[in-house]
C-alpha cells in the first residue's frame, strides 16, 4: 500500500481524489500496488464525502507521518506551496504538484533537493492540463537537440479568445465563464497578463535546454489590449490571434523567449487550437515538428495528468526518474530588443487614409490592411523585418506626428 496525501481540495485536489476513487482497480493494477489518501489538507471542511474523515488543517501530521511517502501539491501560489514542498523532499517524501509558478520559480532548486536525496519531483500537470508534454520532452523526444518550442499554453485565454471571436461575447463574460468552468488561476491577472503562459514556457525551456529560465526575465504581454477590430484586421490578413509562448535556442547559444499575441496563419495547426485547448509545437532536429494538443485546463484533464505522476512515482520509489535542470546563468536570455519581428499595427488619425499616409511615411514600405467593418479614423498595416527596438523607435515617431498607435501585435511564423 502506498499512503499519499493531497494538499488542497479545488477544482485540480478534488478532481484527484475523484480519478482515484473512479479508477482504483486500473490505478492499482498500473502502479502494481494500492495507492490510499491518508490525508487531504485544505483551510476548508468538507463534510459529507466519502473521504471526509482524512480532512486536516494541519500540514505537521502530514510532514511527521513516516507512512507518507509521497505528496500532491495542488493548492497553488509560492507561499506557503513552496516551504511545504520543500519541507516534503527534506524529510524524504516524494512530490507531485500541477503549480506551475512553484516549479518555474523554484524548479531548479525543488529538483536538486529531490536528487541530492534521492525523491522524485514531477509536475507533469504544471504545463498542458491534461496534455502529456513534460515526459515526451524529457524522455519521448531525448534523442533530439530541441531547437524551438511554441504553442498556445493558456486554456483561460484561449477560451476568452475564442468566445469573443465565435460568439461576441465581451471578455468580461467569457473570462467569468472560464472562472465558473475552473479554468483560470485564483487570481485571473495571471492568466490575461500572460503570466500563467511565461511560468510554462519558462519549464518547458528549462526542461528543453537544461537551464532555468525564470519568469521575471521573459518579455510578457498578455491579451487585455486586444479588441473585435484587431479580430477584424487578424481575419483579413488571413488568421486568427492566439496568445503564444515561444523560446528558440539561437547559433549564439543564448534563448529568445516571449509571451505575447500574435497573428497566426490559418494554415497553421495553432491556429484552429480553440477553446480551453492547448497547442505546443516541438521542434526537434531530428523529428522535425512533434505537435501535442489537449485541454490545457479543468478539474478531470488535470487531475489525470497528476494521478499519472503519482503512480510514475509509486512505480519509481527505489530507481528515482531522472529530471532535472541547471540553475540559471548569466547572458542566458538574448536581449530582447534586438531580436527581429514582423507586426500588425493599428493607428488613427483624423482620417484612417491619414494615419496610413502617416504610417508610409514613418516606416518606408508597409502592407495596408482593408478591415471588414472599417471604422473611419482607423488604419492597419503590417511591417517586416526590423527589430523590437526599431518597432518601438518608429511607433514613438508616429505618435509624435499625432497619430496615435492603438494595438501592435506579432506575426508568428509557426
Ligand atoms: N484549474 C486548472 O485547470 C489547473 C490548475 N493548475 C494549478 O493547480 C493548482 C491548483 O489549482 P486549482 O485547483 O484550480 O485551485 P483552487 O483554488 O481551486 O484550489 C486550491 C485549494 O487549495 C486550498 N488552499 C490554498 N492555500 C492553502 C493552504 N495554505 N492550506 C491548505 N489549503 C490551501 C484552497 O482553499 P481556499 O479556497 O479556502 O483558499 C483551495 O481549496 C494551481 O497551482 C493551478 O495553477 C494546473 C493546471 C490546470
Ligand atoms: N489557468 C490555467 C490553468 C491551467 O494551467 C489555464 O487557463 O491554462
Amino acid at each position: 500500500m502506498a499512503y499519499i496525501a493531497v494538499l488542497g481540495h479545488g477544482v485540480v485536489g478534488s478532481g484527484v481524489l475523484e480519478v482515484l476513487t473512479t479508477h482504483t482497480a486500473s490505478i492499482t493494477k498500473r502502479a502494481k500496488e494500492e495507492i490510499k489518501v491518508k490525508y487531504i489538507l485544505d483551510l476548508k471542511d468538507f463534510p459529507g464525502l466519502p473521504y471526509s474523515d482524512c480532512f486536516t488543517k494541519d500540514f505537521q501530521v502530514i510532514l511527521n507521518d513516516p507512512e507518507i511517502q509521497i505528496v500532491v501539491e495542488v493548492m497553488g501560489g509560492l507561499h506557503p506551496a513552496y516551504d511545504f514542498v520543500k519541507a516534503c523532499l527534506e524529510n524524504g517524501k516524494s512530490v507531485v504538484t500541477s503549480n506551475k509558478e512553484l516549479v518555474a520559480k523554484k524548479g531548479a532548486e525543488l529538483l536538486a533537493i529531490a536528487q541530492r536525496n534521492n525523491l522524485n519531483f514531477l509536475f507533469e500537470a504544471s504545463v498542458g492540463g491534461g496534455i502529456p508534454i513534460i515526459r515526451p520532452i524529457s524522455q519521448c523526444l531525448a534523442a533530439n537537440e530541441v531547437t524551438e518550442i511554441a504553442g498556445i499554453l493558456n486554456g483561460t485565454t484561449n477560451f476568452i479568445l475564442t468566445k469573443m471571436i465565435r460568439e461576441q461575447m465581451t471578455f468580461g463574460d467569457a473570462l467569468a465563464l472560464a472562472q465558473k468552468l475552473g479554468y483560470a488561476e485564483r487570481d485571473p491577472r495571471a492568466d490575461v497578463e500572460g503570466d500563467d503562459a511565461c511560468r510554462k514556457i519558462c519549464i518547458l525551456a528549462s526542461l528543453a535546454f537544461g537551464t532555468h529560465v525564470y519568469p521575471d526575465s521573459v518579455y510578457t504581454e498578455g491579451i487585455t489590449k486586444i479588441t473585435l477590430e484587431d479580430v477584424d484586421f487578424a481575419d483579413v490578413w488571413g488568421g486568427v490571434i492566439k496568445l503564444i509562448g515561444s523560446v528558440k535556442m539561437l547559433e549564439s547559444g543564448q534563448v529568445h523567449i516571449m509571451v505575447c499575441p500574435m497573428f497566426v496563419h490559418r494554415g497553421s495547426q495553432l491556429a484552429s487550437v480553440d477553446d480551453v485547448f492547448n497547442g505546443i509545437m516541438v521542434r526537434g532536429d531530428a523529428t522535425g515538428d512533434v505537435v501535442f494538443y489537449g485541454k490545457g485546463a479543468g478539474k478531470l484533464p488535470t487531475a489525470s495528468a497528476v494521478v499519472a505522476d503519482v503512480i510514475d512515482c509509486v512505480k519509481h520509489f527505489k530507481a528515482r526518474k531522472y529530471l532535472f535542470w541547471d540553475e540559471a546563468k548569466p547572458n542566458y536570455i538574448a536581449d530582447f530588443g534586438s531580436m527581429k519581428t514582423s507586426a500588425y499595427v493599428r493607428v488613427a488619425a483624423e482620417s484612417g487614409d491619414a494615419a496610413y499616409s502617416a504610417a508610409e511615411s514613418v516606416f518606408g514600405s508597409v502592407t495596408r490592411l482593408l478591415a471588414k467593418k472599417p471604422v473611419e479614423s482607423e488604419a492597419g498595416f503590417t511591417v517586416s523585418g526590423l527589430t523590437e527596438n526599431e518597432l518601438q523607435e518608429k511607433l514613438a515617431a508616429l505618435e509624435e506626428r499625432g497619430v496615435r498607435v492603438l494595438n501592435r501585435i506579432r506575426i508568428s511564423d509557426y
